[in-house]
């Protein structure tokens, strides 16, 4: 059985319709992402599904439970991270970590989590005397400390620097080694691409298409994209441009300045054939890049548009 099954919700707020159709299924111990541009119906999927806002049509399944008969027994299984908001600003990390345990009846110990959420140092701090980053890593703490077996985290990196993301990588990629299922949502591609074992990518509120990060680049395209850079400058770079359009593997190219990039369904055999035809010249390539296609990519395939952040 699934621990989590969604079947055909939607959500609308007067003439918005914030969720159109949106069904998936998600099995225990998976990191599961949910991604999209802005307004595209993710934060109202989530709180349907934790209970927070009732859907207009569709059923929701949290481990063979629904929240019309079952609400008690959901919320000992479900952790969410709260907005910043909800926490006590005067209080210190340790403070909220136990007020947050005496909601419920079983709870972690709060060294545990703190040394999970990698805040042991900074226990004694008042909230509002942490970080953006630390504060985000408190509200999964919070999210945990009734160690529950489905963890919703609804864009905990947003407006994050790229450290304080990475931190916050870590604890979701401890949380999946525990066996917890992680729901995530989130705008960023490249945070997507690491944490998720599936990927849903929602648009307009619609699921526009959802499967493992790699099969989803994989179905698009079998196409690396490679740069190169010619110290002798752009009449080098165009001349090979030429070379390289007449090779079959080759989908396309483009020029930018003295940097040559192409697209490439067999880019060693392309680069073998490039590098025969600078060696011949003796044009010298300072730097090559080969960049595998990413999820951006695939939004843009699917979607017809460029991502919008
Ligand atoms: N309570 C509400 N009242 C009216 N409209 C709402 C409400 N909540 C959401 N919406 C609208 O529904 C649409 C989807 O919003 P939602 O917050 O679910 O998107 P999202 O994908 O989470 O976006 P973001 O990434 O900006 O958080 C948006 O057009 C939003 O303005």
């Amino acid at each position: 059985m699934s621990i989590l099954e969604v079947k055909g919700l939607r959500k609308s707020f007067g003439a918005v319709t914030a969720v159109e159709e949106i069904s998936f299924t998600v099995e225990a111990g998976e990191v599961f992402t949910i991604i999209g541009p802005n307004g595209a119906g993710k934060t109202t999927t989530l709180e349907m599904i934790e209970g927070l806002q009732f859907p207009d049509a569709g059923t929701i399944v949290l481990n063979g439970m629904t929240w019309d008969k079952d609400a008690d027994r959901i919320k000992m299984i479900i952790g969410v991270q709260p907005q910043s908001s909800a926490m006590f600003d005067l209080l210190t990390v340790e403070e909220n970590l136990d007020l947050f345990a005496s909601f419920y009846p079983r709870s972690k110990q709060t060294a545990e989590v703190l040394e999970m959420i990698n805040l042991t140092d900074h226990r004694a701090k008042r909230v509002k005397a942490l970080s953006g980053g630390q504060q985000q890593r408190l509200a999964i703490g919070l999210a945990m400390i009734s160690d529950p077996q489905i963890i919703f985290l609804d864009e905990p990196t947003t407006g994050l620097d790229p450290q304080a993301r990475r931190n916050i990588w870590d604890i979701v990629l401890k949380l999946k080694e525990l066996g917890k299922t992680t729901i995530l949502t989130t705008h960023y591609m490249e945070e997507a691409e690491k944490l998720s074992d599936r990927v849903c990518i929602v648009d307009q509120g619609r699921i526009v298409t959802l499967d493992t990060p790699a099969k989803l680049i994989d179905r698009l395209t079998k196409e690396r994209e490679v740069r190169l850079f010619f110290q002798d400058g752009e009449a080098a770079a165009q001349e090979t441009e030429e070379v390289a359009k007449s090779r079959p593997s080759v989908v396309r190219t483009a020029l930018e300045g003295s940097a040559l990039k192409l697209w490439s369904v067999q880019p060693e055999e392309t680069l073998y054939d490039v590098f025969g035809f600078t060696k011949e010249k003796g044009y010298r390539v300072e730097q090559v890049s080969i960049r595998e296609m990413s999820l951006e990519d695939v939004f843009i395939a699917f979607t017809g548009k460029e991502w919008r952040d």
